[in-house]
């Protein structure tokens, strides 16, 4: 089954219409589509072919810039998933940051690929600034005037990942990505037109989120759930792998600075509602998904609702 989730055109102003079906999506599901996003097809159809050149160099070479190395910017396969490897490119100097996995992975930089992310991840900025607006507005009226500046320090990196399916797909879905919520305020993907990235519904249902051309995927993350005082959702999604090709992907995720603390507004809580996450400093909650066990990326079990949530 699949949902089909409202698209936005996001080089219009945004109508109380539009507003209001936006936070519906965002309370119903955490995903939307965006369109006219200002991502062209030649530029994500350059950056793919880029990201295979590097995820078909040898496992040995691309360990250089692995959890070991001191770059740090290639999750290799068997972390997240058997068949999942990606690469992080940080913010706000996103071609710096290219440049260093490069230099790592292939002994030279390459500014056709940096000058790229470069340009990729200033557009992902531009947009999460823009999405981020919008969805605080649908929170309340004058929120955005009010409460935008609570992000300002907000920063992004991209993660291109790579899906490699097993050798033989049988009936069985296998998981490209296991469940997971993402640790950001807002999450934009780009999919291929492979499919396979699904959102768990209410009722605990696998949903596809088909890709439709042109179009980015947003959804909500754990900050702004916390944020929103779970009036918007984190959704739990995962990656099927279902064809026998690879899949490709971009998230870039808009985060709260480590320091921040985490803790929303009277205003945003609403009078005679309970507060359903006690405050938080943004680094910790991301250093318990990192480091605890239970709490780590693929794991669903321990997310932003156990680490503090004040209903357990
Ligand atoms: O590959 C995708 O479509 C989604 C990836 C994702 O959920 C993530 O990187 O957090
Ligand atoms: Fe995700």
């Amino acid at each position: 089954m699949s949902v089909e989730l409202p698209v936005f055109d996001i080089s219009q102003p945004f109508n109380s219409s539009s507003i209001s079906s936006l936070s519906v999506a965002c309370r119903e599901w955490g995903f939307f589509h965006i369109t006219n996003h200002g991502i062209s097809k030649d530029l994500s159809r350059k950056l793919h072919s880029c990201a295979s050149q590097i995820f078909n160099l040898p496992s040995e070479v691309k360990h250089k810039a692995g959890p070991l190395s001191d770059v740090k910017t290639y999750t290799p396969h068997f972390i997240a998933s058997p068949f999942y490897e990606s690469l992080r490119v940080a913010g706000p100097d996103f071609f710096a940051s290219a440049q260093s996995s490069s230099q790592a992975l292939l002994n030279q930089s390459n500014s056709e690929f940096s000058d790229m992310l470069q340009e990729y991840g200033s557009k992902m900025t531009q947009l999460s600034k823009t999405i981020l607006e919008m969805v605080i507005k649908c929170q309340g009226n004058d929120f955005e005037i009010k409460y935008l500046s609570e992000f300002k320090n907000c920063h992004g990196y991209l993660r291109i990942n790579n899906y490699s399916p097993p050798e033989c797909i049988d009936d069985q879905e296998t998981e490209g990505l296991g469940m997971h919520t993402d640790m950001s305020c807002i999450t934009i993907v780009y999919q291929d037109d492979i499919g396979g990235l699904q959102v768990r519904s209410k009722e605990g249902k696998w949903m596809d989120i088909n890709p439709h051309e042109n179009t980015l995927v947003v959804n909500i993350g754990d900050l702004m759930q916390a944020w929103s005082n779970g009036k918007f959702r984190s959704s739990e999604h995962r990656v099927v792998l279902r064809k026998n090709v690879n899949r490709f992907s971009v998230a870039f995720f808009w985060c709260f600075e480590d320091e921040k603390v985490v803790f929303a507004p009277e205003e945003v809580v609403g009078e005679g509602n309970l507060r359903v996450y006690k405050p938080f400093v943004c680094g910790e909650y991301v250093k318990f998904r990192e480091n605890s066990e239970e709490g780590k990326f693929e794991k669903v079990g321990f997310t932003v609702k156990q680490f503090a949530g004040t209903e357990m």
